[in-house]
């Protein structure tokens, strides 16, 4: 039996998935059974980087959705329309669907699951997170048997690109993202990326599997890297951390019992992590997402997250995986009477996600101050009346005939941290709270 597949885009990584279907040798045979039908573009005067026949190419990505003969619409158009209809119509269909999405799922997964549960087919999206990392997968299945009570990555290869670079030549933000736009590295509208959006699509994603709820994209808390500077990053550095953009997903923790609770924190920020974390030492583009689970304790997946041939692995063992289902299925494109629940997505009720005032971490902040006496008590009273117990307060140096002071929090609860840092910010001591950052 050969499953055939409809290929809606051939840029980047619908010609890399393209690529492994065109090229089955030594690869698991199951590819041999796999056709590319029809491949659905935006020009068909465009060069390819893939030699396929040109009957095969269309600008028509509805026939392609609506093709009787396809069993499988593989979606790497991107964006979130024509992507999300598209979808949609091919589960209407009946078919299975393969997409590297991760803006359409994090947006319309509630929408996409429910339909595709209804039809029996399933919606596979390892790529949509940590390119060729296969995570997606071990969340479902390997890795289900166990209580997962932390999934924090670096997701996006962008921000860690800029950062890694930031860190190794002192450099600012902006000089650094102009010559990553300039390598190819990041994209001209880099928003998605720097602004941590992509992450927080992401992280959405993963919370969704990890914990078996859908996630509302909406109250995914989200700060990107622009305002890091170069010289937070020396001073994380001399304090022992390195500035991570993390993407957190947490079982909330009873302060009382040290329980696990119900309830997530689901957030993407600027982070200051300790020199000696797994997470610490990820570097350029690469990716990894830290996994920390009962009895499993803790396992990292590192790798590449991104890029043509990386992305394609991850697409096509999606494709593998549905049309392992068809084979031994003897055919029908349907599985509508028994779908595995190791592949599908059938959780329907939304996590309860605490809001970012409850929770509790550790702060490092960074004040421009008038170098008088007395000014750093008055700061330690201030914390001190709003129940923040400081780990270390530093003045580093003069800026500007101003003292440079960073300090360094115990776990506190962001409320009471922003409170003193509302008051603290009047005091006509403080020039400037010059940034705020949390410490993992
Ligand atoms: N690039 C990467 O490394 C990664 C990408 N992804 C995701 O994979 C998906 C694809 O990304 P990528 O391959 O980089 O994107 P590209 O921009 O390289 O390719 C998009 C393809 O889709 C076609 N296309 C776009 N819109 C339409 C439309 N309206 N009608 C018909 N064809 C259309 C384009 O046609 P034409 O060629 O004619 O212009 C092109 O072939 C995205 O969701 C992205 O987020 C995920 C992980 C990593
Ligand atoms: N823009 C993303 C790549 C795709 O997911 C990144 O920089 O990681
Ligand atoms: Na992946």
């Amino acid at each position: 039996m050969v499953v055939k597949v409809g290929l809606l885009g051939l840029g980047t990584v619908g010609t890399g998935t393209a690529r492994i279907l065109l090229d089955p040798l030594e690869r698991h045979p199951l590819i041999q059974t796999v056709a590319i039908a029809r491949v659905g573009v935006r020009s068909l005067d465009k060069p390819r980087q893939v030699t396929l026949p040109d009957e095969i190419l269309t600008t028509d990505l509805d026939s392609i959705v609506t093709d009787e003969s396809i069993q499988i619409v593989v979606e790497l158009i991107g964006g979130l329309e024509p992507a999300r209809s598209l979808i949609l119509k091919a589960i209407a269909q009946g078919k299975h669907v393969v997409t590297a999405n991760k803006a359409v799922i994090a947006r319309y997964g509630d929408e996409i699951f429910t339909a595709a549960n209804a039809a029996g087919v399933y919606v596979m999206l390892e790529a949509a997170v940590g390119g060729g990392i296969p995570v997606i997968q071990p969340l479902k299945q390997a890795l289900g048997v166990n209580r997962i009570h932390a999934v924090t990555g670096i997701v996006n290869g962008t921000t860690n690109y800029i950062l890694t670079r930031m860190q190794q030549e002192g450099g600012d933000f902006e000089p650094i993202l102009a010559d990553a736009q300039r390598l190819g590295y990041a994209e001209a509208d880099p928003t998605a990326d720097v602004d941590g959006l992509d992450g927080a699509d992401k992280i959405a994603i993963l919370a969704s599997l990890a914990f078996g709820g859908r996630i509302k994209l909406s109250e995914v808390y989200c700060e990107g890297i622009r305002r890091v500077t170069a010289a937070d990053i020396a001073y994380a550095n001399r304090l022992g951390f390195v500035i991570k953009l993390l993407a957190i997903a947490r079982r909330d923790v009873c302060p009382i019992s040290n329980q696990h609770l119900d309830q997530l924190q689901v957030r993407v920020h600027p982070t200051l992590v300790p020199q000696g974390h797994p997470l610490a030492s990820v570097n350029d583009v690469f990716n990894a997402i830290l996994v920390e689970g009962d009895p499993i304790g803790q396992v990292m997946f590192f790798g590449p997250g991104a890029g043509s041939g990386p992305t394609a692995s991850a697409v096509v063992s999606d494709i593998l995986n549905v049309a392992a289902t068809l084979h031994s299925n003897q055919g029908p494109t349907s599985v509508s009477t028994a779908p595995n629940p190791l592949l599908a997505c059938i959780h329907q009720h939304y996590c309860q996600i605490s809001p970012m005032a409850t929770i509790v971490s550790r702060f490092y902040v960074r004040l421009l101050a008038k170098d008088a006496p007395g000014v750093i008590g008055k700061l330690g009273t201030c914390f001190g009346r709003h129940r923040v117990s400081l780990e270390s307060v530093v003045q580093i140096g003069l800026q500007e005939d101003c003292a440079e002071i960073v300090i360094v929090s115990h776990e506190v609860k962001e409320a009471d941290f922003q409170a003193a840092l509302t008051e603290i910010g009047g005091y006509g001591e403080i020039k400037s709270v010059a940034s705020v950052l949390r410490v993992l």
